[in-house]
C-alpha cells in the first residue's frame, strides 16, 4: 500500500522531507500540504503533485491523508500532534516533540489512552550507521561497562535568530536523544560551563558551551557545543568503557596528498552529515506504517524525555547550578515498569 503523507510545515526541513518522501522512499506519496506561508505551501505541494489545504486541522481531517508529517515550528507541535492522535492516524513530529514537559505528557496521556503507538519523533541520529555500530559494540558488551562519552556538536555559523537556549533546546538536544539511546540509560541531572564566548558572531550568543550529564547509572557525559566554529559541521562521541573505547567515525572521504600537505574534507552541514540517516528513517518509517505497524523509532515517551532534559540544561546554564532533572516514572505502554 502507497502511505499518502499530509505535511504541515514547508520551510527548510519540510521541503526536505518532501522532496525525500517523492523522489527517495518507495512506498510513500505526499498527497497534501500546508503551511502559514500560503506561498511556500504552494511551491512545495507543486514540486511534489500535492493539493494545499488551509491549516494543520484540515490536513489531519483530509481523508487521502494517511499518515501527518509534522515540520512546523516547535511551539506549535503539540496542537498537531495532539489533533493526529484524536485521528487514530500515525504522526511522524520533527523535533522537538513539544516546547513544555507540559505539552509532552499531554501527547503521551493521548496515546496511551488511544491504546497503541502512533507518535514517533525525528531524532534522525538512532539512523546514522555510525551510531548505529557504536550501539552494536556498546551492547555487546566489548569494551565493558560504559564510564564515560565525550562529545562535540559543532556548526560552522548559525543565523542571528539563534539564541544562547537553543545551544541546548536545538542542538544539544540531538545528543541527549541519542546517548539516552546508546547508553539505554536516562539522563538525571545537567550542568553548563560557559567558557569565552567567540568573537566571530553575534554579541548576544553565549558560544561555545560546555554541557554535562550525569545519568541514572552514574555514567558521565561531557558535551561541546560550539554553533559558529566556522570550520565545518562536525559531531563527535567517543565512549569509554572499562576495557576499551568506542569512537563515532567521520564521514567517509578522501584523503588528497599534494604540494606537501595531505588532506580531507570536513562536511559543512547538518543536511548533508544525515542524509542517510534521514533517508533510513522515512524508509522504516514508511515501511512499518504501511503495514499498520507501530513505529519502532523514538517514542513520544523518549520526546518527552529530550524536552524535560533540554529544558533542565538551559535552567542549568542560566542558574550556574546542577540541575537535576524532574522526570515521571516511565509508563510501561513505553518499555518501563509503572
Ligand atoms: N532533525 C533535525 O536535524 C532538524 C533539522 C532542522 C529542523 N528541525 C526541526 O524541524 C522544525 C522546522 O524547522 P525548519 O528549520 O524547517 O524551520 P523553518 O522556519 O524553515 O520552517 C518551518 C515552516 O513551518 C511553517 N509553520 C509554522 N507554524 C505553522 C503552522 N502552525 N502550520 C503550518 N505551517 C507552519 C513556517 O511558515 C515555515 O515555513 C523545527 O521544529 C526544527 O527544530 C529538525
Ligand atoms: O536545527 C539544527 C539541526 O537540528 C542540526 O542537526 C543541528 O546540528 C543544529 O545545531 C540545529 O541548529
Amino acid at each position: 500500500m502507497t502511505v499518502r503523507v499530509g505535511v504541515i510545515g514547508a520551510g527548510w526541513i519540510g521541503q526536505e522531507h518532501i522532496r525525500r518522501l517523492t523522489e527517495t522512499v518507495t512506498g510513500a506519496q505526499v498527497t497534501a500540504v500546508t503551511d502559514i506561508d500560503p506561498t511556500r505551501a504552494e511551491e512545495a505541494a507543486a514540486r511534489a503533485g500535492a493539493r494545499v489545504l488551509p491549516d494543520g486541522a484540515a490536513v489531519v481531517a483530509a481523508d487521502d491523508v494517511d499518515a501527518v508529517l509534522v515540520t512546523s515550528w516547535g511551539p506549535t507541535h503539540a496542537e498537531h500532534v495532539l489533533n493526529a492522535i484524536a485521528a487514530a492516524k500515525p504522526v511522524f513530529c520533527e523535533k522537538p516533540l513539544a516546547t513544555t514537559a507540559e505539552d509532552c505528557l499531554r501527547i503521551v496521556e493521548a496515546e496511551r489512552a488511544h491504546g497503541r503507538r502512533l507518535v514517533q519523533v525525528g531524532f534522525m541520529r538512532r539512523y546514522d550507521a555510525g551510531y548505529r555500530q557504536m550501539k552494536q559494540v556498546i551492547d555487546s558488551g566489548r569494551i565493558g561497562e560504559p564510564l564515560v562519552v565525550h562529545c562535540a556538536h559543532r556548526n560552522p555559523t548559525v543565523p542571528e535568530s539563534y539564541h544562547t537556549d537553543m545551544a541546548a533546546l536545538d542542538s544539544a538536544v540531538h545528543e541527549i536523544d541519542v546517548l539516552r539511546w546508546l547508553l539505554d540509560d536516562e539522563i538525571v541531572s545537567a550542568q553548563v560551563v560557559v567558557p569565552r564566548s567567540t568573537s566571530k558572531r553575534f554579541a548576544h550568543l553565549k558560544d561555545p558551551q560546555i554541557m554535562l550529564f550525569e545519568t541514572a547509572k552514574g555514567v558521565r557525559i561531557d558535551l561541546e557545543v560550539f554553533v559558529n566554529c566556522q570550520y565545518g559541521y562536525d559531531i563527535q562521541c567517543e565512549t569509554v568503557g572499562e576495557e576499551g573505547l568506542v569512537r563515532l567515525p567521520d564521514p567517509a572521504a578522501v584523503g588528497v596528498r599534494t604540494a606537501g600537505q595531505h588532506n580531507t574534507a570536513v562536511l559543512t552541514d547538518w543536511v548533508g552529515r544525515f542524509v542517510d540517516a534521514f533517508d533510513t528513517e522515512f524508509r522504516e518509517w514508511i515501511a512499518e506504517v504501511a503495514v499498520g505497524n507501530e513505529p519502532s523509532g523514538p517514542s513520544a515517551w523518549d520526546g518527552y524525555a529530550a524536552t524535560v532534559i533540554s529544558n533542565a540544561t538551559v535552567e542549568a546554564r542560566k542558574t550556574g547550578r546542577i540541575v537535576t532533572t524532574d522526570m515521571k516514572p516511565r509508563p510501561a505502554f513505553y518499555g518501563g515498569t509503572e
